[in-house]
């Protein structure tokens, strides 16, 4: 396997810095730090996020999908403020047993590689930089994106009346790691695309700038993210579970019951979960259609204490399980290392 230095000069380090996206970075890949310049009247939104083997992703999926789908979780909290990307960086670390093979490395690589920077390229983050270590496999990737200031999204906004909307569809997420569990290995596979190849919404999260009272991607199911919403802006909520929008093929996939559940505390959507006054509904769907994105009303903010029956029928219609949260979730059983 390659050391450490070659490593980042052969597969990390974007050539040149002329492009548009990388446009503000005066100093990227190569130096104790990366030197950026802020744009002027620009709020920047940062955030990290790491995948861990076996907890976020099957050790065993294709390299190209784990590059792509590690940097868009991260940018995908960039489009939950309603920002635009900018930078990245990418702390990665390396299971050196599993790539002893030279040739196997080098094509894991090159597959990781390619499908993290063609999303660099196509969510406008270049990559300034990082970090490369080695141990049980796992990728921290840090995002800095900016939003004209003052216009973020933020969770604490929503307002009892409000709307509760998301954009997409949910459940996919779940659905496909469920097919990936079942053998499933086409990456084609509609499911499959929205577990392991997530699109982040940020066209939604521009668009939804000045119209959306809250925001939040959804990460670890809509019921537990509604919760930080809920608990962030003193409001509570009431859903129509039947109004939720369901991943194409989710419920031939999984059975109805399955995919109901999938849709409300499966998590892995990276869809936008937002509120909206009801007046803005109609403005922000059309603003969305012209991206080509849905966005449906799912139900209400309402005042506290009044959601509670709703709570209750969710319970039952999940059978208790309210959405991913680590240290309580099930341990996912780990994977065969790649030969
Ligand atoms: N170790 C930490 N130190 C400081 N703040 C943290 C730490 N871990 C999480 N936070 C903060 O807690 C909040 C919630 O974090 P979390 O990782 O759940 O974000 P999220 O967007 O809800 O989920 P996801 O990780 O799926 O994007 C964020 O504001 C985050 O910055
Ligand atoms: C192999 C495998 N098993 C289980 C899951 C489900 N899962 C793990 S973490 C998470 C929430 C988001 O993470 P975080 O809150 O850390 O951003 C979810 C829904 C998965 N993705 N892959
Ligand atoms: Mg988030």
């Amino acid at each position: 396997m390659l050391a450490e230095f070659d490593l980042i000069r052969r597969y990390f380090t974007p050539g040149g810095t002329a492009g548009a996206e990388s446009r503000g970075m005066t100093l990227g890949v190569g130096d104790d730090a990366s030197l950026l310049l802020p744009r002027s009247g620009h709020e920047l939104a940062v955030s990290v996020d790491t995948s861990v083997v076996d907890v976020h992703f099957p050790g065993d999926a294709p390299a190209r999908a784990l590059g792509h789908r590690a940097l868009a979780v991260a940018v995908s909290d960039l489009a939950a403020m309603g920002a635009r990307g900018r930078f990245c960086w990418m702390a990665l670390t390396l299971d050196a047993q599993r790539l002893a093979d030279e040739h196997a490395a080098e094509a894991w690589l090159a597959g990781y590689a390619r499908g993290f920077m063609d999303g660099c390229a196509r969510w406008e983050t270049a990559l300034a930089g990082g970090d490369v270590t080695s141990g049980r496999l796992a990728i921290s990737v840090t995002v800095m994106g900016e939003v004209p200031a003052g216009q973020a999204l933020r969770r604490s906004g929503a307002r009892v009346g409000d709307v509760v909307a998301v954009t997409g569809a949910l459940g996919g997420g779940a659905g496909g790691l469920e097919l990936w569990q079942r053998g499933e290995r086409d990456l084609d596979h509609p499911l499959l695309r929205r577990y392991l190849l997530p699109e982040p919404a940020l066209e939604a999260g521009m668009a939804l700038r000045g119209l959306a009272s809250s925001a939040m991607d959804i990460s670890d199911g809509l019921l537990a993210d509604l919760g930080h919403i809920r608990c962030a802006s003193g409001v509570d909520a009431v859903l129509k579970v039947d109004a939720l929008p369901l991943a194409d093929g989710l419920g031939a996939a999984l059975g109805a019951d399955e995919a109901r559940r999938a849709a409300l505390s499966g998590g892995d959507d990276y869809e936008l979960l937002v509120t909206l006054p009801p007046a803005n509904l109609a403005r922000a769907q059309q603003a969305l259609e012209a991206a080509g994105i849905a966005l449906t009303a799912i139900g209400r903010c309402v005042a506290p204490g009044e959601g509670q029956n709703a709570a209750e029928i969710l319970e039952t219609a999940t059978g208790g399980r309210r959405g991913w949260q680590h240290f309580t979730s099930p341990d996912p059983a780990p994977t065969e290392p790649p030969r």
